[in-house]
């Protein structure tokens, strides 16, 4: 059984905490040089801007970050240091926290703050690491507060995930926007120099006009415009994570912050990919061609995401000087297909198949169907929550071409995909048989 009690560091915490275990490492390759400018910054229509007040995005510390702190020394017999995951319980949280175990040599503690615990924390009982586990609100400033001091390293991935209109928009942008704000601040006042924020491939588009974004980088010109709840609140949240990037924490020293930006993940866990199974399993087997083969979706393996974290709060001590105030997209050796035939890639050896090599339905059709999608959401509210897959937003991300083709993160601090496009696709088959095999 676990142990609970209630945290009592820094006054008034609710979070409660389960001490648990894992470990062990291996070290990757690393490259050099380094390049400046952190581009994407979206425009949010009908959101407030950000209090701009803090000056433009430092984008270099200098000497100053390459300064160690006590307990960060470059080698494993050095102090080990705290990691603070945030919503490590989610979907790639918890592929985050795994990596950390299994590739951190460093690791001393591992903090895993999130609304709701999962029960697999329990198995992570054994081993060298002290897994502390800690029921918290982003939204709640002292509880964040309390969950970072001591922590060395941040990696905020708490989000709340919603482009189906579940949550309103006041809420997504509470947890996303006011969360990270927590979760800098904490940093600051606390004296935790490293954060590493996941942000989204959505803070630079597809943007509202529909423009193909074709296998761009961090640096292509972009016209990043949002409308929905969710981007708005990615982009409004990475920029306060890139514009903390050099104040001063507690203790003198300056913050150190990146952001990555996932393209969409997939992989073990992926519960739009388990939900989009089930529904062709109900279907009889068929699921139906509606967005055109032609229009690439970016995509990227969990694991790597994960392993892509750990790296980079690994090295932005090392690196801060580059890697400081920097944005990443994350990307592997994924291939670049439509979100259709991409699943497929899963869901074709689990028994579904694609019907149309072209899209069944007229898209003018879909357009409607998505906008009475949303008029039926809306009408509904007051009674029940309807919430499908296609909604105006949701066509409109599907069917806008927006494919990444980078190297940044490897020239900065020496990412390679961890896991190869055969092994990443195994495991999801996998994964998908396995969640698909349970009640529907
Ligand atoms: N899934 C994707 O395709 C994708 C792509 C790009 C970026 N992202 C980003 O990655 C991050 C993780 O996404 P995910 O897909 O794993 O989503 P998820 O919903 O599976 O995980 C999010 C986690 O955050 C936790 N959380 C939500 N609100 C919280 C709060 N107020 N306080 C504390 N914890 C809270 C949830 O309980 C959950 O465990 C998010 O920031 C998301 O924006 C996801
Ligand atoms: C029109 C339907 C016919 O089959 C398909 C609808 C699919 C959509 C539900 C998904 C298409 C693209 C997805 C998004 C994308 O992969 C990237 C994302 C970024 C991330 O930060 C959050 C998740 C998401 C918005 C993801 C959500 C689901 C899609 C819109």
């Amino acid at each position: 059984m676990p142990v609970e009690h209630r945290v009592a560091a820094r006054g008034r915490l609710r979070a409660r905490v389960v001490g648990v275990v894992a470990g062990r490492v291996s070290v990757p390759g690393m490259g050099q040089e380094g390049e400046g400018g952190a581009s994407g910054r979206g425009r949010c229509v009908g959101w407030p801007a950000l209090d701009e007040r803090r000056g433009p995005l430092q984008a270099s510390l200098g000497t100053l970050g390459q300064r160690l702190q006590p307990g960060m020394a470059d080698s494993a017999q050095a102090q080990k240091l705290v990691y603070l995951v945030t919503g490590g319980c989610g979907f790639l949280g918890e592929h985050v926290v795994r990596m950390l175990l299994q590739r951190e040599p460093r690791l001393g503690e591992l903090r895993v703050f999130d609304r709701h615990l999962g029960p697999w924390l329990e198995e992570l009982k054994t081993g060298p690491v002290r897994v502390t586990a800690i029921q918290g609100d982003v939204t709640e400033a002292h509880e964040v507060a309390a969950a970072v001091a001591g922590a060395h390293v941040v990696i905020h991935t708490a989000g709340l995930v919603d482009v189906f209109g579940r949550a309103s928009p006041e809420t997504i942008h509470e947890v996303n926007v006011q969360g990270t704000r927590n979760v800098i601040e904490a940093c600051v006042q606390t004296g935790t120099r490293f954060l590493v924020y996941t942000s989204s491939m959505e803070v630079v588009g597809p943007n509202t006009k529909g423009h193909p974004f074709y296998r761009g980088n961090e640096d292509t010109l972009y016209e990043a415009v949002h409308r929905h709840p969710y981007p708005c609140s990615k982009a409004l949240a990475e920029r306060l994570v890139l514009e903390a990037n050099g104040r001063e924490v507690h203790g003198g020293l300056p913050l150190v912050t990146c952001a990555l930006r996932p393209t969409g993940i997939y992989g073990e866990g992926h519960q739009i990919m388990r939900d989009f199974y089930r529904q062709g399993l109900r279907l009889g087997g068929w699921l139906f061609r509606a967005i055109p083969a032609s229009v690439e979706h970016g995509r990227v393996y969990v694991g790597n995401v994960a392993w892509m974290h750990v790296l980079a709060a690994r090295e932005l001590e090392r690196r801060a000087a580059l890697m400081g105030g920097q944005v990443y997209f994350c990307y592997d050796g994924s291939p670049y297909k439509s979100y259709e035939d991409f699943n497929m890639e899963f869901l074709g050896p689990c028994g579904l198949q694609l019907v149309g090599a072209r899209p069944l339905l007229p898209y003018w059709l879909l357009v409607f169907l998505a906008a009475l999608n949303a008029l039926l959401q809306w009408l509904l509210r007051p009674l029940v929550l309807y919430a499908p897959l296609l909604n105006p937003y949701t066509l409109a991300v599907a069917n806008t071409t927006f494919t990444v083709s980078t190297d940044k993160a490897q020239r900065h601090f020496g990412y390679e995909p961890l896991f190869s496009w055969e092994d990443s696709r195994t495991r999801t088959i996998l994964w998908v048989q396995a969640a698909g095999s349970f009640a529907q």
